[in-house]
């Protein structure tokens, strides 16, 4: 079974390359056929020749990254995207989300649902659909969540995971904040699941993890490329039977999205540290997840500064709080362990029922995957993908500032012209004070 990926506008294509790069050179690093094999039918498909060719869309308002993301992927020698598996036009979406979902969205739907189509038709089955992009821009963002809407329509029954960048706190596009609470608005109707990374975060762990002194979007993008991948590699799950998943997203979403109205996934791994570093360095399993448990309860997403005196209250104690240093409730987490001695790894007390919701048991709320074959050059790993409070207080931020801005009216008559109301944003603000709720109240 295969997953076709949808890049949208700058970040999704870079994010998206990036992904097929790690993707490509784990698949082929040593002798593991099985893994191999499974990983490729997963995201390539091979022409006559036996090359490797990306299940992937390009899709932005303006050429410029497209051409580059291709020409990287050529470049690598290893793989590449289709010739003719890309959309562009001449001039972006200005930051306005409007502009990508009321104009640039439906005027070249046909086109886009056209290369859609084409691309699932190459899959023998299709296991579900990916769509990358940033909150943040007007492509992505705005094409990116109407594009969603399409593959919803095109595709009912499909898993749709939608991965999204968040932007940095101190932001580069005024607008960031309605642009980000009109796509996440919207897609919580549209997506099975949305797993986030936020630039801030993962900013601090090139900087303070991997050392990198001037810090650029390809190597932010090779962290989030790495944690993804992490997730999206062939593993053994409960209901794969000894052999690799052939329904990643389908097993992904059934883990962590068991119910509509909680949606946000976010993620950690660890270890992670400069390429030089990792041939000297060892690891447990105990180690490993003695800290990623710390890490979640704290809600803390690396390895250093983890915050050791945050502890599961008692049932009667629960924090309901948006405040710093609080436990981290879990609706549902999934532990996904890669490499050597793998087979005897334990939870490391991931699964204990204090750490969750008490409407769900830790039976149907705890997922373990494992894989024997170590993940892009780490002996051990261990990746956290959860479904927790952990995004509650970056989306409170954010719904905060969008709203602060909104009550004076700045900038809406931008919005406006494009066809977006008053209302809209007023639905929107309801329709994400309500996911905050939920998520406040989950204990
Ligand atoms: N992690 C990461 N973030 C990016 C990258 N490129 C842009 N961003 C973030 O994405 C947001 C801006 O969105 P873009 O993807 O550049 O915009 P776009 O979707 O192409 O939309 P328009 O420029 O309006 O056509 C900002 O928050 C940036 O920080 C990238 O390569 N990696």
């Amino acid at each position: 079974m295969s997953v076709v990926t949808v890049q949208l506008g700058q970040c999704g294509n870079q994010v998206g390359q990036e992904l097929f790069d790690i993707i490509c050179s784990d698949a082929q690093e040593g002798q593991r056929k099985t893994y191999s094999v499974a990983s490729c039918e997963r995201f390539f498909h091979q022409t006559a020749h036996g090359d490797l060719v990306a299940r992937a869309l390009l899709i932005d308002m303006e050429p410029k990254v497209i051409n580059r993301s291709m020409s990287m992927a050529a470049k690598s020698g290893r793989w590449s995207y289709g010739e003719s598996s890309h959309f562009s036009q001449k001039q972006g979406s200005g930051n306005n989300w409007a502009n990508g979902y009321c104009v640039h969205g439906p005027r070249h739907r046909d086109a886009v649902e056209e290369l859609v189509r084409r691309e699932v038709e190459r899959c023998d089955r299709l296991a579900g659909l990916i769509a990358m992009m940033s909150v943040a821009g007007g492509t992505g963002s705005g094409v990116g969540t109407y594009v969603t809407q399409c593959l919803r329509d095109i595709y009912p029954s499909s898993f749709i995971l939608n991965h999204l960048t968040w932007p940095y706190g101190t932001g580069e596009v005024i607008v960031q904040n309605y642009n980000s609470v009109l796509t996440l608005a919207h897609l919580y109707q549209l997506s099975d699941a949305i797993l986030v990374h936020e630039n801030d975060t993962v900013h601090r762990i090139c900087s303070q993890l991997l050392n990198i002194k001037h810090i650029s979007f390809s190597d932010v993008n090779r962290v989030i490329a790495h944690q993804l991948g992490s997730i999206l590699q062939p593993a053994l799950t409960a209901d794969s039977h000894g052999a690799y998943s052939r329904n990643p997203l389908g097993e992904l979403v059934s883990a962590l999205a068991c119910h509509p109205e909680y949606k946000l996934l976010s993620m950690c791994t660890i270890p992670q540290m400069a390429s030089s570093s990792i041939a000297y360095s060892t690891f447990s399993w105990p180690g490993l997840l003695k800290h990623l448990r710390q890490m979640l309860i704290s809600n803390t997403k690396m390895e250093e500064g983890i915050d050791w005196q945050v502890r599961p209250p008692a049932e009667s104690g629960r924090s309901r709080s948006l405040a710093g240093g609080s436990f981290n409730t879990s609706l549902a987490n999934l532990l996904i362990l890669r490499g050597k001695d793998v087979y005897s790894a334990e939870t490391g007390g991931i699964d204990d029922p204090a750490l969750y919701t008490s409407w769900l048991s830790s039976k149907e709320a705890f997922s373990l995957w494992k894989s024997p074959v170590p993940f892009n050059k780490y002996e051990k790993s261990a990746t956290l993908v959860s479904n927790s409070q952990a995004l509650l207080r970056p989306l409170d931020d954010m719904v905060g500032k969008a709203w602060n801005m909104f009550a004076s009216r700045a900038y809406i008559h931008q919005y406006i012209k494009f066809g977006i109301s008053e209302e809209d944003f007023l639905d929107s603000f309801t329709s994400l004070e309500q996911v905050i709720s939920s998520y406040s109240q989950l204990c």
